[in-house]
């Protein structure tokens, strides 16, 4: 890049594009000289929505997930593009050398939404009823509190699902409260979609546990890239940086060994970061949940990591 303009790429999604719309607003504000111009890639996952999500990756043979955001490094290789803009919770723990995330934007709510065509919440679902979803850290979740329920795949973008959970096919879905929101949902109220009533019941993160990194958007850029670097630098959330730091790297642990869903977050207080998780064995069962406390956030993933181990 120069440093009078900079190439953004962004996946054509809604949330997406609403994401790189705050990406431009807060680069348009650092740096009112600099021309931002935006690269839309379409990626693996916004592909291949004839399949399970988890199932992707193997059809694909895109090593590490990465189904959302493979396209858009090899775009940042190719130099088609200077910054890529991902949803940070899709953006695989290990990146190649040669690519390093510099910073993210504040983040947004953290927590899981349930958005049903009956009031209420996870505990007033009637018996049997048939949740949508495609994550198996939800799916596990779901099933650990409310054995009875059926868990039923469900891909696509925010405003396709929510249309899903409308018709006929699903009592309830679950959706990121950051996605919602930042399409701007008013979780407070009801909501008509093809004439069907939605409610939303936000799930706090201490019953119902997020992925790491969730509500977070991240820059990742060329790590040789020194003007990328500093632009990025420039419009960094750090305390978001740090708790998404040790989450990630919380997970980084767990993946060295294993393939389990698991549910984590953290808190910042001043310099201290508490971090929680739900660990779910690969067998199957009850699942391990820990907390460690400590001001690096590399250190509390690790702590937290040994004690589960
Ligand atoms: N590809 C799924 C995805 N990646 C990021 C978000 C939402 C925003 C976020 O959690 O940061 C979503 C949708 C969802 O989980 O409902």
């Amino acid at each position: 890049m120069t440093m009078e303009q900079v190439v953004i790429g962004t996946r054509g999604s809604a949330l997406a594009l609403a994401q790189a719309e705050l990406t431009e607003t807060a680069l348009g504000m650092a740096f009112p000289a600099l021309q931002v111009v935006r690269e839309i890639i379409k990626t693996t996952g916004d592909r291949r929505t004839d399949v399970a999500l988890s199932q992707v990756a193997k059809v694909e043979g895109v090593l590490d997930k990465g189904v959302f955001t493979k396209e858009l490094e090899l775009a940042l290789e190719a130099g088609t593009i200077d910054l890529a803009v991902h949803s940070l919770k899709d953006v695989p723990t290990v990146l190649a050398d040669h690519f390093a995330i510099a910073g993210v934007l504040e983040r947004a709510p953290i927590r899981d939404v349930l958005v049903t065509k009956v009031p209420g919440g996870l505990d007033t679902l009637p018996a049997g009823a048939t949740v949508g979803t495609s994550s198996v850290r939800r799916a596990k979740q779901l099933l650990w509190l409310r054995p009875d329920l059926e868990v039923i795949d469900l891909r696509g973008n925010v405003p396709t699902r929510l249309s899903k959970v409308a018709g006929e096919d699903y009592d309830a879905i679950m959706l990121a409260e950051a996605g919602l929101v930042r399409l701007g949902h008013d979780l407070s109220k009801t909501e008509l979609v093809d004439d069907v009533e939605l409610h939303f019941a936000p799930l706090a993160e201490e019953v119902f546990y997020p992925a790491a990194g969730q509500g977070a958007v991240g820059f990742e850029i060329r790590a040789d890239d020194a003007d990328a670097v500093a632009i990025v630098k420039a419009i960094n959330h750090p305390a978001t940086f740090v708790r998404v730091t040790a989450e990630r790297e919380f997970l980084r642990l767990l993946e060295g060994g294993c393939h389990t869903p698991v549910g984590v977050f953290t808190a910042l207080d001043g310099g201290l970061i508490t971090m929680q998780a739900r660990v779910f064995p690969e067998q199957g069962g009850e699942p391990r949940t820990g907390k460690a406390e400590g001001c690096d956030p590399l250190e509390v993933a690790k702590e937290l990591f040994e004690s589960l181990a």
